[in-house]
């Protein structure tokens, strides 16, 4: 079953996007649209650009070619207070959670709202707290980072992304050093979001586990390839793809390539 209502919209374009490095291409003729509510998935293998896109696609690199669209703007376009509006719109996580250690969580959830917004410190308290609900921490909001374990961190990661309630989320790697039993509960916290806030979630990981537990619709890059290899929900890639490095990364083979270079 999927998140996404029917006929939902695009909130995020990205059309024939090239990422180039000091001339040197990572991938070329990117395209692919993010609908309104969904979980969207951005995988492959290691160094195949994954984060590379999703900095593109959050306005920290200028595409050498093509567009991205985020809600409606063309965000590489932007400039001054009309750019600045629209990154208030999106949340990033970022893979280590990125928490501000001398603060406790419920601080760390304020820093966006002290930014942001002018709301009052009683206001933003009760706001903090609102979002480390959310997120099931509501017991753990006068704790420090170092306090709490690699999940939580994440989770007040999430907590303070959302602190400004942006339609869209980008998450990097938001399993990266969690063991299993924890991966699959930030899984199910992000599945819930999704339903029940209708927030939009673009995430970025190579876990097969997560990628099949949350992913309305993915697309695949490749190193190879320097592109996208694949698009689609994530199950039917898996059992219906007939390119043999999709199918190679679902059954967690080694890629065709380096099969023939081991034997
Ligand atoms: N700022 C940068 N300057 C130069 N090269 C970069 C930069 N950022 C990334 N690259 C290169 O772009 C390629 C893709 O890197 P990227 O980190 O996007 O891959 P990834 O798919 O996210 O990998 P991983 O899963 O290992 O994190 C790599 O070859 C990397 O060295």
């Amino acid at each position: 079953m999927t998140a996404v209502p029917a006929g939902g919209d695009a909130v995020v374009r990205v059309e024939n996007l090239a990422a180039r490095f000091g001339g040197r291409p990572v991938f070329e003729r990117v395209s692919f649209e993010v609908r309104r509510g969904e979980v969207f998935v951005i995988l492959g293998g290691s160094g195949c650009g994954k984060s590379t896109l999703l900095k593109h696609m959050i306005g920290l690199y200028p595409p050498a070619e093509g567009r991205i669209e985020i809600l409606g703007e063309d965000i590489a376009a932007l400039e001054g207070a009309a750019r600045r509006a629209l990154l208030r719109r999106i949340g990033v996580m970022w893979q280590s959670g990125a928490l501000f250690g001398s603060s406790t969580l419920e601080g760390n959830i304020e820093v966006p709202l002290e930014e942001h917004t002018g709301l009052p410190a009683e206001a933003r308290a009760l706001v903090a707290k609102a979002k480390l609900g959310m997120v099931g921490l509501a017991d753990a909001a006068g704790r420090l980072p170092a306090e709490i374990s690699g999940g939580m961190a994440k989770r007040a990661g999430i907590a303070r992304a959302m602190a400004l309630d942006p339609p869209i989320l980008f998450l990097d790697e938001p399993s990266a050093g969690l063991d299993p039993v924890t991966s699959a509960g930030l899984d199910a916290l992000i599945k819930q979001l999704a339903r029940d806030l209708g927030t939009t979630f673009v995430v970025v990981t190579h876990e097969l586990q997560s990628i099949l537990a949350i992913g309305d619709r993915c697309i695949m890059l490749d190193k190879a390839a320097r592109g996208m290899i694949a698009e689609g929900d994530p199950r039917r890639l898996r059992d219906e793809s007939a390119d043999p490095v999709v199918r190679a990364f679902f059954r967690r083979e080694a890629p065709p390539d380096r099969q023939g270079a081991a034997a």
